[in-house]
């Protein structure tokens, strides 16, 4: 871990995490901070990950700095799609930008996985864009926090975060490497749907039993048959049953080539993000202050 001296090194393409957040940090808090900035150098470079530049270690505010991506969460960059009248962003989304820029995510996946660990929080939040559409998997708070429990079976307490997870993990089993599979398959629904919420019509805590009785989740509108098979390959009840991973790498490579690249995905209705909140399960958690 390097310290503030190697910060003039650092350049406008950096994204700082500082702490204290607040006056009332706990020393604990301090230290979950540090615990976390080695977490992240243990991983090491990989070209789907962002760089971890340094962190700040000798005063506060302590500081992580790692590569910015300028378009920034893959999430609100598919709800700036959705404009499509906005000349300041002409970008429009196919199938097969689908295809192409999720593969990324995969990889850092399969990085991950060989190094066993879970990311555990795969999600279109979790996915940074940078300018060149370049794509990099973060959000890894959770596989941090799942580490420092020391083996304590991993429960998804944060409503936020079920409508994204495995049965497994809403079954408050541990989560294996296929529950990364289930909300990669989430996440394919998230870009289908420029960034809808998964599951819109349940309420997160209702999830577990929904998804007894239907064991996958809904075709959105205007979805492919090319990826709704994706979908459902991966959003299978059992975990066996769910499409591997270096499987499922092959197929978006061979889907890729042969896809339809002309019809853009659009949405008719305009967004609304309190309706987004609460029909994702963040209304449920009363934390409106994540977005
Ligand atoms: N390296 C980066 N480059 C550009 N934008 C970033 C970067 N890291 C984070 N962001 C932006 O800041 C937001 C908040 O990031 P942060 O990692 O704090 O998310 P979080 O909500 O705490 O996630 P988690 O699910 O990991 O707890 C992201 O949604 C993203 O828009």
């Amino acid at each position: 871990i390097q310290t503030d001296r190697q910060t003039d090194r650092l350049t406008d393409l950096t994204f700082f995490y500082f702490f204290p957040h607040t006056e009332s940090a706990s020393a604990r808090e301090h230290q979950s901070f540090l615990g976390f900035a080695h977490f992240l150098s243990e991983f090491g470079p990989h070209p789907s990950l962002p760089r971890l530049l340094g962190v700040v270690t000798v005063q506060t505010p302590l500081m992580i700095a790692v590569e910015e991506l300028e378009h920034r969460d893959l999430l609100s960059f598919l709800w700036r799609c959705r404009q499509v009248h906005d000349l300041n962003l002409t970008f429009v989304l196919t199938d097969y930008h689908i295809l192409f820029l999720t593969q990324p995510v995969l990889k850092s996946q399969e990085y991950l996985h060989s190094k066993n660990y879970i990311h555990g929080n795969v999600k279109a939040r979790s996915v940074l864009v940078g300018w060149d559409l370049s794509v990099k998997l973060w959000g890894l708070g959770p596989a941090y926090r799942r580490k420092t429990s020391a083996g304590s079976i991993e429960y998804v307490g944060d409503m936020e975060m079920r409508k994204w997870q495995a049965p497994e993990a809403l079954a408050r089993q541990p989560l294996q490497q296929s529950s990364d599979i289930w909300s990669f398959g989430i996440l394919l629904y998230e870009m289908v749907t420029l960034g809808e919420p998964p599951f819109p019509n349940i309420i997160a805590s209702e999830l577990l039993q929904h998804l007894q009785r239907v064991n996958t989740i809904k075709r959105p509108p205007n979805c492919s048959n090319t990826l709704y098979s994706i979908i459902k390959s991966c959003c299978q009840w059992k975990p066996m049953d769910r499409v591997s991973l270096a499987e499922l790498i092959r197929k978006l490579q061979t889907k890729e080539r042969s896809t339809n690249d002309q019809a853009v995905l659009r949405v008719s209705e305009p967004f609304d993000m309190e309706k987004y909140m609460r029909e994702a399960g963040y209304g449920e958690s009363l934390n409106y202050a994540v977005l």
